[in-house]
């Protein structure tokens, strides 16, 4: 009663108030933004976990264990249920849950997931989204392209009306031995001053991902929307500004690039509707609010 109301009501971006039942109580402990995640996660979890659920996609970084905590919340049986991590740090936080982790590559060939959920790190108007900052994007990418839908859930620092809006770089994940090579051909597409991302502590080098390749974070300017490309805008990067799909499909091209953190194009349902499956854009992008509710937006 409460999912199909709240479904309903957030058919489109919702972000005036919300019904008091949909507001989470106050936890003094956590931040206003962990608050937000965990927020974001129930609504996002509620509305699209799905019973009797056989695969499940996991994502990474901060926001991906509140969506954990959710699906232990939910009370249903796990039991039938395998769960696609798409790094350590997500196969860890599956196992530590007392949840079945099965690694991506020991999923059977052709095996649909049911869902897959996952953090962004911003996400525009047409539910684009940069990924990437926590340096998992390319198993991130897989994971979604192989489910029948790709749930967002974020805090309010990431609903943004463009990409590169707040978030101010690219995370591109590169052979080692070709990095500079991308960095040279990124500073064509005039990237400002592109860099290899550092681990935390200078003495080990570049930062290290799953694969062990590294992310190289491209700075651009903010980029344009559906919209914009409507109202006239090249977005083909001549004065700057880019068409996602453009640059992101540019970036992809260049050779010693494993991946971009750019999730555009086809949502899963648009995918199967196509013949194929998965989609890398996700249908729906919950985003818990700085006040306790939760905003949703929609893919068309
Ligand atoms: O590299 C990490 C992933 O793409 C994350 O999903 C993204 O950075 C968002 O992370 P968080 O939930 O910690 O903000």
């Amino acid at each position: 009663m409460i999912q199909s109301a709240f479904s309903l009501f957030c058919r489109r971006l919702t972000l005036p108030t919300i019904p008091t039942v949909f507001r989470t109580p106050r936890f003094y402990t956590m931040s206003a933004v962990e608050e937000s995640k965990r927020a974001a996660a129930k609504v996002a979890v509620g509305n699209h976990y799905p019973k009797d659920a056989r695969w499940v996609g996991i994502g990474s970084g901060t926001t991906i264990v509140y969506v954990v905590e959710a699906i232990k919340a939910l009370g249903v049986d796990t039991s039938n249920t395998k769960y696609v991590p798409t790094g350590y740090q997500s196969k860890q936080l599956i196992i530590s849950a007392g949840l079945a982790a099965a690694e991506y590559d020991s999923v059977p060939l052709g095996t649909v997931l049911d869902v897959a959920f996952d953090g962004a790190d911003e996400v525009d108007e047409d539910l684009n989204c940069i990924k990437g900052g926590g340096a998992c994007l390319f198993q991130e990418k897989i994971v979604a392209l192989q489910a029948k839908e790709f749930i967002c859930v974020a805090d309010y620092r990431k609903l943004q009306p463009r990409l590169l809006t707040n978030w101010k770089a690219i995370p591109i994940e590169v052979a080692p031995i070709a990095a500079h090579r991308v960095l040279l051909k990124l500073r064509e597409l005039g990237s400002i001053n592109p860099t290899i991302r550092a681990s935390a502590s200078s003495k080990e080098g570049p930062l290290k991902t799953d694969q062990g390749f590294f992310i190289v974070d491209a700075p651009f300017k903010p980029m344009l929307i559906k919209a914009d490309i409507e109202a006239g805008h090249d977005g083909s990067g001549k004065d700057g500004a880019w068409a996602v799909n453009v640059l992101a499909d540019k970036i992809k091209e260049i050779t010693g690039v494993l991946e971009v953190g750019i999730f555009h194009g086809q949502t899963g349902p648009q995918a199967t509707a196509a013949g194929g499956i998965g989609g890398q854009r996700p249908v729906a992008a919950y985003f818990g609010m700085a006040d306790g509710t939760v905003a949703v937006r929609k893919a068309e």
